[in-house]
């Protein structure tokens, strides 16, 4: 219902009243309907201020009345003899004005809102238009793009991104019902003729059609998403191994080894699946320092989920004798082989014979580990993302000798834990890092070629990343590639001339490396391809070092900078990238584009509206991915990733057939099983 009094001497004011968040009810539409009769008929009421009761404007639709017989006064006509009053009416928003809440507001003359309220047309989200007037106030309002990008995501808004689209007349810090009030009286006799939205006219686009044809396409690539997430849970692998023919083992008792940020986000993800946990850490004082931390971490994820975790589920254990009775370890130790190699030598001896044994690694080699233990079928990397208990990622990674069961089990405790999980074949890098290195590369020699660090993230940003590749490297730590790159014989700085950007015959980097040994590690050190306000600190700034260190660096190798604009950048960075993926589809690392895409949105930022990698070569076009890998590669010779690979040249001789049918065409022929 709604309740109507008149305040302040002249004002109306209609207090929507449905709780939990006055939606607009048979009752509540009834209620407004009565009462604008009401204050439009009384000569004392010179304006109006329509609000909900409890600091909530109103949530739109009253869902509860879904799929029941329609009854009560339509909201369309409601709304427009709102908007067609004779007196001023002003929304007063508080808390939310969802949906056909906002769409009640825009029928209003003026809206004013409360800062800390939201704003919103979510009906997408239930599978609706907003067909009380959204669609054509909002886009009347505030232009066709931006109505656009809040119709067709169903986001919240904020007051003050309102404010500045122009949904909003004011924003307030105080109370929004007296504020309003206040503002009707001073509003009061005022002509309405410019504040009636739906006599406006829509601000004339030339480019409206492919304005929709890109909101289209986000459709598309949404709901391919939906089904690619759905496909990865179909796994299988080139040996034969399928989701429906291997039997996960049950996995009651699960050990982590090493307590670093790893190990404790992957044991507190094990803990919240509710599974009973021996987190062994060697290192005394790691391991008092993770006694303490992963408990705090339990607990902040539960006040946020609103779950228990028993407090005992966690034992720890300095030796790793601990883990003799789980039914599965996962090792996270530090990324050196030769202590991996030992440490699944003992656990091998320790554990029961039927233990699976995991690895969290981010790149080595499954297949050698699992030969350093007596049942190397029960080996299987299980590379999570950091932070390991809130990145939804899972690379469930299969060896040569991985047995069905073992992936089995790896991929239903993943699901188990809230991941999505994804396998993949042994090799360096397996799906996901395999792909960045090429990305990192091309960022890399952009700098080399005239961009900027700026620059290049800018673009990313803009397509859709949450950070650019500078930004993420900074924010993650220059140090941990540059590790990697020590351990394979490649940063080596004390090169000069044209054998310092040349490594195996191919175009080589190093200011990554040259950068790391400036001591710029990215934020932990407060420098890195930013400058950060201290050390820890979260708010890249623009670095004048860095510009003179890449000036200086191209006048020492007789580079000659050029314009570099984000098309390039876009080409360049992205489609190295989607190239990595079509080899590994053609090696059979991946099973299908699906699991490259999942890998990606998931994993490392990729815009979920565009697809993914695969999904956005679909998109593009394969013969153009082809052609300017092509333009690329001749540009750059001595850069091989550049070529196209045989399974993107194989499709476009098929004529580029859509991405649901990719997989008619591969052929695992060089399968790592
Ligand atoms: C003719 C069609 C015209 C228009 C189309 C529409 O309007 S479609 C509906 C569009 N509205 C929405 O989608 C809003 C959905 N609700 C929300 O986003 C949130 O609930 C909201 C309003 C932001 C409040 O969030 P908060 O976190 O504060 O609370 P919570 O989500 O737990 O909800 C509290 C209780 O309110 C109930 N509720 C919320 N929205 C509606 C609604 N539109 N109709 C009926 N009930 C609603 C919700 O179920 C909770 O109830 P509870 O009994 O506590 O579980």
């Amino acid at each position: 219902m709604a309740q109507y009094r008149r305040v302040s001497g002249s004002v109306g004011l209609i207090t929507l009243q449905n709780p939990p968040v006055n939606a607009l009810s048979a009752s509540v539409r009834q209620g407004i309907v009565d009462s604008v009769k009401r204050a439009l008929g009384d000569q004392k009421v010179k304006s109006v201020v329509i609000c909900g009761q409890n600091g909530v404007f109103c949530g739109g639709a009253d869902i509860r009345e879904f799929g029941r017989q329609m009854s009560g006064p339509p909201l369309v006509p409601m709304i427009h003899d709102i908007e067609a009053a004779n007196k001023p009416v002003v929304a007063a928003i508080e808390g939310s004005a969802l949906g056909g809440g906002l769409e009640l507001a825009l029928g209003c003359h003026y809206r004013i809102s409360h800062s800390k309220a939201k704003l919103g047309l979510p009906e997408v989200t239930l599978g609706l238009l907003p067909a009380a007037g959204g669609t054509q106030r909002l886009p009347r309002l505030i232009g066709v793009p931006a109505a656009l990008n809040l119709i067709t995501t169903g986001r919240h808004v904020t007051a003050a991104e309102a404010l500045q689209l122009g949904i909003l007349d004011h924003v307030t810090e105080h109370n929004t019902v007296d504020v309003a009030v206040k503002f009707a009286l001073s509003v009061t006799g005022e002509s309405l003729d410019g504040r009636r939205i739906s006599s406006f006219s829509c601000a004339p686009l030339s480019d409206l059609d492919s304005l929709f044809e890109e909101a289209m396409l986000k459709a598309r690539a949404l709901q391919y998403f939906f089904f690619a997430q759905r496909a990865v849970g179909r796994w299988s692998t080139p040996s034969g191994a399928r989701w429906d023919t291997s039997q996960p083992r049950p996995v009651r008792k699960a050990a982590v080894i090493g307590l670093g940020t790893m190990g404790r986000g992957i044991t507190v993800a094990l803990a919240q699946a509710g599974l009973s946990v021996v987190a062994v850490e060697t290192h005394a004082k790691q391991l008092m320092e993770a006694k303490k931390a992963v408990p705090s971490m339990l607990k902040r994820g539960a006040v946020r989920g609103g779950t228990t975790i028993e407090p005992d589920s966690i034992t720890y254990s300095e030796t790793v004798q601990a883990v003799a009775d789980v039914d599965l370890v996962i090792e996270a130790v530090f990324e050196d082989m030769a202590l991996k190699e030992k440490v699944f030598q003992q656990l091998s001896i320790v554990c029961k014979p039927d233990t699976l044994l995991c690895t969290n690694t981010s790149s080595l080699d499954v297949d050698h580990l699992a030969s350093q233990t007596r049942h190397p079928e029960l080996v299987v990397g299980m590379h999570f993302f950091a932070p390991a208990h809130v990145m939804k990622l899972l690379e469930v990674v299969y060896g040569r000798r991985s047995s069905p069961a073992a992936v089995a089990t790896a991929m239903q405790l993943g699901k188990k834990m809230g991941k999505v999980s994804v396998a993949v074949g042994n090799c360096r890098g397996f799906a996901g890092n395999r792909m960045l290195k090429r990305y990192l590369e091309q960022a890399f020699f952009l700098l080399e070629e005239g961009a900027t660090p700026e620059l290049v993230d800018r673009a990313l940003e803009e397509f859709g990343f949450p950070m650019g590749v500078f930004r993420m490297s900074d924010l993650s730590g220059l140090d941990v590639g540059w590790r990697v790159r020590k351990a394979d014989g490649l940063a080596d700085t004390s090169l000069t001339g044209t054998s310092a950007r040349v490594r195996q015959g191919c175009r080589y980097s190093p200011l990554g490396d040259l950068l790391c040994e400036h001591g710029r590690f990215g934020q932990k050190t407060g420098r890195g391809w930013y400058q950060y306000d201290k050390p820890g600190g979260r708010v890249a700034k623009s670095d004048p070092w860095l510009h003179n260190f890449l000036d200086e660096y191209r006048a020492r190798h007789g580079l000659v900078p050029r314009c570099i604009d984000q098309q390039e950048v876009l080409e360049r960075c992205l489609f190295v990238l989607i190239n990595e993926g079509f080899q590994i589809l053609e090696e059979g690392i991946a099973a299908g584009p699906e699991d490259i895409d999942a890998i990606y949105v998931f994993g490392y930022g990729w815009p979920r509206h565009r697809g993914g990698p695969m999904f956005y070569a679909d998109m593009v076009g394969l013969e153009r991915v082809v052609e300017r890998l092509e333009r690329y590669h001749q540009a750059h010779p001595n850069v091989p990733y550049l070529q196209p690979s045989g399974l993107l040249r194989r499709l476009v001789a098929n004529g580029s057939p859509p991405i649901h049918k990719w997989r008619n065409v591969i052929k695992n022929r060089n399968s790592q099983l």
